[in-house]
């Protein structure tokens, strides 16, 4: 902890499509896998195509190790690419497609085909070094993809949303091997997600990208806990609301008065789970010192829980039990009553 570790990628991003605008600086250190997180049509994979050349900046630049990228053609950059689809060429087996690239740069066939073998063996698919991409697994493509990617020697590892082309059900074996392998890789590693739960195993640390810039960037934990923006709030299920802190009494933007853990002023966000919301159908005594009388505006199942939407001085969602659901007898337009502790909303500067 501490050691600051030098920047292998150092991007300033600038270019425009249309009428969007792409405006994003990214540093990413030694051994550091950065996940770009964000909503459809935010920019993600502009950056990463820019950052790979295959789509030209307006502005800015691309260093890696300190020289300048910008300009240099895509087979010439120090970059592996692993696509969505891991676009493998399908009439080479997995041994020709990962020896591809090093015979691209140059190796004899030979030494192309072993540094392939041995990637291919590291990844536990030697025995599948003859197999067409048709025949592989989803997981099995995924690392030929990643093989074939390395196998270039790059300093920069670029995935466009390496996890999309997986069914659910192997996704969690799947991605727990891609961090062992991305843990490994010595350069710099850009991955873009618009999965939270990608972002958070993948990733060393994450920058949300809304609206071709960066919103937010930090440790995967700190971005959970602390989200900046709505749509990251609603990412990892948190209610989040912003105002102005004066000690532990934060008047938010829509008119209501949260009661938080920690004394702050200032312009703040407030942030706690739908979990830490207690309803009532009548006013509690002894109660929480948030207390809210709001309007029912929805009620849906969310896993185990039902989450209830809340309108009225602040729009929150809280989830409860089922058996709680009955008892409470709640009803689109009905109202109730809602309580948070204190100790349980999360103040931090706004
Ligand atoms: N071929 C194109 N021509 C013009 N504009 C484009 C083109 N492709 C994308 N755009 C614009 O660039 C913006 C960013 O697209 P980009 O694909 O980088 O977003 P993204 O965050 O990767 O989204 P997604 O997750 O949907 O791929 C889009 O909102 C769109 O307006």
């Amino acid at each position: 902890m501490g050691e600051r570790r030098v920047s292998v990628l150092s991007a300033d991003l600038r270019l425009r499509r249309g009428d969007f605008e792409l405006d994003v600086a990214l540093s990413v250190a030694a051994g550091e896998v950065l996940a770009l997180l964000g909503p459809n049509g935010a920019g993600k994979s502009s950056a990463l195509r820019a950052l790979a050349g295959l789509l030209p900046l307006n502005g800015g630049h691309v260093r890696v190790d300190g020289d300048d990228h910008t300009r240099t053609p895509v087979e010439r950059r120090p970059v592996g690419m692993v696509f969505q689809d891991y676009l493998l060429f399908q009439h080479m087996s997995a041994l020709d497609n990962v020896a591809f690239g090093p015979r691209c740069q140059g190796a004899s066939k030979a030494d192309a085909r072993a540094r392939a073998a041995e990637l291919l063996d590291h990844m536990d698919l030697a025995g599948y070094a003859r197999a067409r991409p048709r025949n592989l697994s989803g997981g099995q493509a995924q690392r030929v993809a990643l093989a074939r990617a390395l196998a270039v020697r790059p300093r920069l590892l670029l995935l466009d949303e390496p996890m999309a082309a997986l069914d659910v059900s192997t996704r969690v074996r799947v991605r727990g091997r891609l961090r062992r392998l991305l843990e490994e890789f010595d350069g710099a590693t850009v991955l873009v997600t618009h999965d939270p739960l990608d972002a958070m195993v993948l990733a060393d640390r994450i920058a949300v990208v809304e609206g071709g810039r960066v919103v937010q960037e930090g440790a995967p934990a700190e971005v959970a806990r602390r989200p900046r923006t709505p749509y990251v709030a609603r990412l990892v299920g948190l209610n989040l609301f912003r105002g102005r802190a004066d000690g532990t009494a934060v008047l938010l933007d829509g008119g209501a008065v949260v009661e938080v853990h920690e004394a702050h002023s200032g312009s703040a966000l407030v942030a706690f789970p739908p979990r830490a919301v207690a309803l009532y159908r009548r006013r509690p005594d002894g109660s929480p010192r948030n207390l809210w009388e709001l309007t029912v505006d929805g009620v849906e199942r969310f896993g185990d829980q039902v989450r209830v939407h809340l309108t009225g001085a602040l729009d929150l969602a809280a989830d409860i039990s089922p058996a709680a659901l009955a008892e409470l007898g709640l009803v689109r337009g009905g109202t109730v009553w809602a309580g948070v502790k204190a100790a349980e909303a999360e103040c931090y500067p706004g």
